[in-house]
């Protein structure tokens, strides 16, 4: 008998996690849902857990745990609560695949536990190696460990690199839906509404990422991914707006060849992708009618009204910290403007300030990591606070 595949799902209650839960779902013979790790929804995690039977639920939320425990200890489920144990976890000997799933800097010290581990990762967690990518990469060498991406366009550049060299790659091409206010001018942009940031075009996914979308600094954040999975000079990795969200990126190679992966716009099949170990899984779920989409457009990204998009290759270029400042200033930025307490192009203003405060570390440890994190969200906090430096 073919032995199931142990997966730990790090963030089951959101977006991703529920989707990839879809997916164990699907394939009850080769995947089991060992352990489920949760933020602070105590209810879907009881819920998930009650359906999945897991060796072990975790949830980051401390004060949450005596509810968990009393709903599944009766289970024989194993139950812990807080950042420490959502870490400790990944290091279980039973887990073969951790999906980090969880949203923010929150996937980075579980990340790297699971990689210490020698655990397989998929990645849907891009902030992890937005913040530290270089400490990723340098643990991966040192570790049996293996990242197979999630997000929708490092899994496209993934499955065209198969069977490439990759000393033949003349440019990575990121795809970008171009977000919801795609076709607002800059004016607009300043009086945009929650409601509206929040309205993606082709995707349906968790808040932060959303507006990271919006902002298109999730475009700045893939680059970055990229160029940390793929081992890729910055200047050879550009994005490209597609608001059709079919081509889900491309690879161009040095004799002028394009490859792409195409499909409808939905998550389950990275997701389905990364699980299978990169073999094809038969699905019965409706696939692409490509006749649908008589026309698939790409322009240019519009860099002066979505400016964020550039970050990518500075925080690249200048390294050190920079990336993590911003990952920082940005997380703390989404959360006022979806609690209404700043504006949307402020978003921008609150990341650059943060970053003319910080010290620049040129090569950081895990602690500088930590340390920067730490710091670069009480002077984000601040300026929001002051509220008129920001008018
Ligand atoms: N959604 C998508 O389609 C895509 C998402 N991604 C990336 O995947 C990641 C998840 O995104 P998404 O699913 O949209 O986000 P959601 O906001 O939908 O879900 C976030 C998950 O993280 C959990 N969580 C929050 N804080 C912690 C914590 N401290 N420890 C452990 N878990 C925590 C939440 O738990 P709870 O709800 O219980 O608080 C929830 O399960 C992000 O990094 C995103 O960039 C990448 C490509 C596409
Ligand atoms: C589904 C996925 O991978 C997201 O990262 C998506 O790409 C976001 O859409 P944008 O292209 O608008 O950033
Ligand atoms: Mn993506």
């Amino acid at each position: 008998m073919i032995k199931q595949k142990q997966i730990a799902v790090l963030g089951s209650t959101g977006s991703i996690g529920t989707q990839t839960l879809d997916i164990i779902n699907e394939y009850p013979d080769k995947f089991r849902a060992s352990v489920l790790v949760a933020g602070s929804n105590v209810e879907l995690l009881i819920e998930q857990a009650q359906k999945h039977c897991p060796d072990m639920a975790v949830i980051a939320d401390e004060r949450k745990y005596s509810a968990l425990n009393s709903a599944l200890k009766p289970l024989g489920i194993k139950v812990a609560a807080g950042a420490n144990a959502v870490a400790d976890v990944m290091e279980l000997e039973t887990i073969d695949t951790v999906v980090t799933a969880s949203v923010g800097y929150s996937g980075l010290l579980p990340t790297l536990r699971a990689i210490q581990a020698g655990k397989q990762i998929a990645l849907a967690n891009k902030e992890t190696l937005v913040v530290a990518g270089e400490l990723v990469t340098r643990m991966l060498k040192e570790s049996k460990s293996e990242i197979i991406p999630v997000d929708s366009e490092h899994s496209a550049i993934y499955q065209s690199l198969i069977g490439e060299d990759r000393s033949y790659i003349r440019s990575l091409i990121i795809t970008a839906s171009g977000g919801p206010f795609r076709n607002k001018s800059a004016e607009e942009l300043v009086t945009v509404s929650v409601k509206d940031a929040l309205s993606h075009p082709n995707w349906s996914m968790g808040a932060k990422i959303t507006i990271d979308s919006a902002t298109m600094l999730n475009k700045a954040f893939e680059i970055i991914e990229a160029r940390w999975l793929f081992d890729v000079n910055p200047e050879k990795i550009k994005a490209v707006v597609h608001p059709q969200s079919i081509v889900h990126s491309m690879v161009e190679f040095v004799d002028g060849s394009v490859k792409a992966q195409l499909g409808l716009p939905d998550m389950h099949l990275p997701i389905r992708y990364a699980l299978g170990n990169s073999k094809r899984l038969h699905t019965d779920s409706k696939g692409l009618s490509i006749a649908d989409y008589a026309c698939l457009e790409f322009f240019e990204p519009d860099s002066e009204k979505f400016p964020l998009i550039k970050i990518g290759h500075y925080a690249l270029e200048r390294g050190g910290n920079t990336a993590c400042v911003i990952n920082a200033a940005n997380e703390v930025a989404v959360s006022a403007f979806l609690h209404n307490k700043i504006r949307f192009t402020q978003i921008k203003d609150i990341i650059e300030h943060t970053l003319l405060k910080i010290s620049f570390v040129t090569n950081p440890t895990l602690d500088d990591y930590v340390e920067t994190n730490k710091e670069s969200r009480i002077i984000a906090e601040e300026l929001i606070q002051s509220k008129l430096q920001l008018e």
